[in-house]
């Protein structure tokens, strides 16, 4: 079975981090993800996992301006101090966690603009991952699908691929969100074992509610099955929007016959 992860970007969202950490700890998550938790002290959250025996695994670079609709800031040409800078942030706080992993956002692009945004991003992750893998730490790429987030630099698995080729750094690896993958491109399973070598996390939540994974179209123990056969030894990332109380929606444990 999957070994999962609690991503306290959307579980226990009612409280402060380091209770978010004793809450998913105490549910028997084993390891715990974040989206931008750059206002708690990091060693803070290295002692949390300690003391509650989880693992750290992944934060994101900061959005950059986001009442502007900005989402990430990596393939925006003009903004690569500022990514630099982002990205520097998010390796001293995962060193600090203890962390292993960092979600690079390349940001929203129009389609016009997608010739420049290429070379932007390509330059400036080949940087980053130096910096990256120099603390041993691994850069995640992550379509999102366009529903959730119109106009996002990628939003298909290939998208992120062919950045990982063009750089050819084997600290660059795609985050691979079970949720994105099914809104934006279906047939999952195959994706999924087509994409595995270049695979460096994984996510998931129900299709298309972005859920728990006890409903929808996507059928989870047939996912989890084959993360398994494929000898995935990694993490799996539940990172939905619970229905009601992230307790209460822990449900999914038992129904599809998993443990935490
Ligand atoms: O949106 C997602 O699926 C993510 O994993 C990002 O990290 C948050 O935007
Ligand atoms: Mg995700």
């Amino acid at each position: 079975m999957p070994r999962f992860s609690a991503n306290l970007g959307f579980l226990w969202t009612d409280r402060p981090l380091l209770d978010q950490i004793a809450a998913a700890a105490k549910a028997g998550f084993k390891a715990v993800e974040m989206h931008w938790p750059y206002d708690t002290d990091p060693k803070a959250v290295r002692d949390a996992c300690a003391r509650h025996g989880v693992a750290m695994l992944g934060i994101n670079t900061v959005r950059g301006d986001v009442s502007k609709g900005e989402n990430g800031l990596g393939a925006l040409p003009g903004r690569e101090a500022e990514f630099q800078a982002a990205i520097d942030q998010s390796i001293a706080w995962a060193i600090a966690a203890g962390g292993t992993s960092i979600h690079a956002m390349p940001g929203v692009v129009k389609p016009i603009d997608m010739p420049a945004a290429t070379g932007t991003f390509v330059e400036n992750l080949s940087i980053a991952a130096d910096k990256a893998g120099a603390h041993g730490l691994t850069l995640l790429l992550e379509p999102l699908n366009p529903r959730a987030m119109p106009n996002y630099f990628y939003s298909t698995l290939r998208g992120a691929g062919d950045i990982i080729a063009r750089i050819g750094k084997p600290n660059i690896k795609i985050m691979f969100d079970v949720f994105h993958v099914g809104v934006s491109e279906g047939d999952v399973l195959t994706k999924l074992e087509y994409w595995m070598p270049h695979i460096g996390h994984i996510q998931f939540a129900a299709v298309p509610s972005r859920a728990e994974p006890d409903e929808g179209e996507i059928d989870f123990r047939a996912i989890f099955k084959a993360i398994d056969r494929l000898g995935w030894k990694g993490w799996v990332g539940a990172e939905y929007k619970p229905r009601a109380g992230t307790d209460e929606g822990l449900g999914w444990v038992k129904t599809l016959g998993v443990t935490l």
